[in-house]
């Protein structure tokens, strides 16, 4: 990882590199965003490194739209576990969702999270890894579990590719980005 100047940082995966632009977010100051919509090799580059790092035991993935959802999915592709997403958005054709209320957001909205029904099923009695592009103050990634726990399932393990900042999960993950530039 190479910083460039306050408004980009270099990054490489695999051997993929990208210059991630910093966003300034509140008064933390600017930070690096990482971005795999729209970027199919990148994605793909994170997703293979990751691999290793599944922790062992789990049976099923569980991640959130937007930016983690290919992630998830090429994870999911080349480690043949199937994989559930939580939605931050009621939809019509949910039946009995659970909803989980994010309680701080690093990019500073506060979210919610919809969990359909027959996708929480698909948890119950499962191992359950927790898959996401970036875990800050780990605010997502409790909601998440807590998700995991209302749908009868347990925690495996925290997997993301980028770490950023100083949460206490039991995570594991690529590389480390600054918490402000
Ligand atoms: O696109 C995003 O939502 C996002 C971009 C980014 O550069 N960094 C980033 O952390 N996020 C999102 O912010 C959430 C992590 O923030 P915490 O909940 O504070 O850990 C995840 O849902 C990420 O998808």
């Amino acid at each position: 990882m190479t910083q460039l100047d306050r408004n980009s940082l270099r990054v490489t995966v695999g051997d993929v590199t990208r210059e991630l632009p910093t966003v300034r977010v509140g008064s933390v100051g600017r930070v690096p965003l990482v971005e795999f919509i729209g970027d199919s090799e990148f994605t793909n580059a994170a997703a293979q490194a990751m691999l290793p790092l599944i922790p062992p035991g789990t049976e099923v993935l569980l991640t959130v739209v937007t930016n983690a959802l290919p992630l998830a999915h090429e994870i999911s592709d080349r480690s043949g576990l199937p994989y559930v997403v939580a939605r931050k958005k009621r939809r019509t054709y949910m039946q009995d969702p659970l909803i989980q209320d994010v309680p701080s957001m690093t990019l500073g909205v506060a979210e919610t999270l919809w969990l359909d029904g027959p996708h929480a099923a698909r948890l119950k009695g499962k191992r359950v890894t927790i898959v996401q592009d970036v875990v800050a103050s780990g605010g997502t990634a409790r909601a998440l579990a807590r998700l995991v726990e209302r749908a009868g399932g347990t925690v495996a393990g925290y997997l993301a590719a980028f770490k950023q900042g100083t949460s206490n999960l039991p995570l594991t993950y690529l590389q480390e980005l600054p918490e402000s530039l």
